[in-house]
């Protein structure tokens, strides 16, 4: 088959066949898959049934006020990441810990209110605002295709204000293809191994609905975020060759961890929690 001129597939069911006939042959040219997810027309009919956020996102009731000082908070909200996505225990553990978190908020204010089905976040600066929201809630990854084991193809949902940590993509191909919303993609340089001060920021810029970027470890690392505080943004990332670990990045020190990737469904389908050891997401 010839793939000098752009197919534009005219379903999402249409570009996942296209995929699977481009990453088929031996040699994949990236442009060619970028313009080909660029061009197919995002229409929520059709991805509907993959995007399944994580439901903590309409349930928390709690704005919290944390000062970049109030050390006493952090360690509490990233001791109370592993235990919040997926478990069933999770909403019971989120209200003990909201009910609990006017007592030992030292420096922070947490205002509470009953009736109000969002959830506020207020600090005093936007890089702590990032990351207690990253910590509180995630992003969620659901599979839709396995390419014939030549690439993963999933639509990952970001609820208001949510992000990734800075990571590499394990020495594959990523392809990130917005069909919901706005997503805040900022890059960075690769550590220096004897630097260990704050991590060079290439570039940043917002990518609008259908754009398609691309990356991979030697143009880079990156975080995406979701900018908006009252839209989700819903999009499709392909991965060639598949992988399900990566490193993420701390942005003041450059230090490194590995990170189990899961995933939150697949096919439409929940994953089920005794199957997922760990709901971490990068
Ligand atoms: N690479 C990330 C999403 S993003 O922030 O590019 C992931 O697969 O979870
Ligand atoms: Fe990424």
């Amino acid at each position: 088959m010839d793939h000098t001129e752009v197919l534009k597939p005219q379903t999402l069911d249409d570009l996942i066949q296209i995929l699977h006939e481009i990453f088929d042959s031996d040699k994949v040219n990236t442009e060619e898959v970028q313009n080909i997810m660029e061009s197919y027309e995002s229409n929520p009919l059709e991805w509907g049934k993959y995007a399944k956020f994580d439901q903590y996102r309409a349930e928390g009731n709690v704005r919290v006020d944390i000062p970049s000082t109030d050390i006493h908070l952090a360690t509490l909200l990233s001791s109370l990441c592993s235990v919040l996505q997926g478990t069933i225990l999770g909403p019971l553990l989120f209200t003990i810990f909201i009910n609990y978190l006017p007592n030992v908020c030292k420096a922070s204010t947490v205002h509470m209110n009953a009736d109000d089905p969002n959830l506020y976040r207020q600090t005093i600066s936007p890089a702590t605002a990032g990351r207690a929201a990253r910590t509180i809630q995630r992003y969620t990854r659901n599979l839709v295709d396995e390419g014939n084991g030549k690439f993963n193809l999933m639509i990952l949902c970001w609820g208001e204000g949510h992000g990734s940590s800075i990571h590499d993509h394990t020495d594959s191909h990523c392809f990130l293809k917005i069909l919901q919303g706005n997503l805040k993609e900022t890059m960075y340089e690769w550590p220096q191994k004897k630097n260990n001060g704050e991590m060079a920021k290439k570039s940043e810029g917002v990518l609008k609905l259908n754009q398609c970027a691309y990356i991979n470890d030697s143009i880079g690392l990156h975080r995406v975020e979701n900018p908006s505080h009252t839209e989700t943004a819903v999009s499709l990332h392909l991965y060639s060759p598949p992988f399900d670990q990566c490193h993420t990045f701390d942005q003041r020190t450059g230090h490194k961890n590995v990170v189990k990737m899961t995933f939150w469904s697949k096919h439409g389908e929940r994953t089920p929690f005794a199957i997922v050891q760990s709901q971490e997401n990068n």
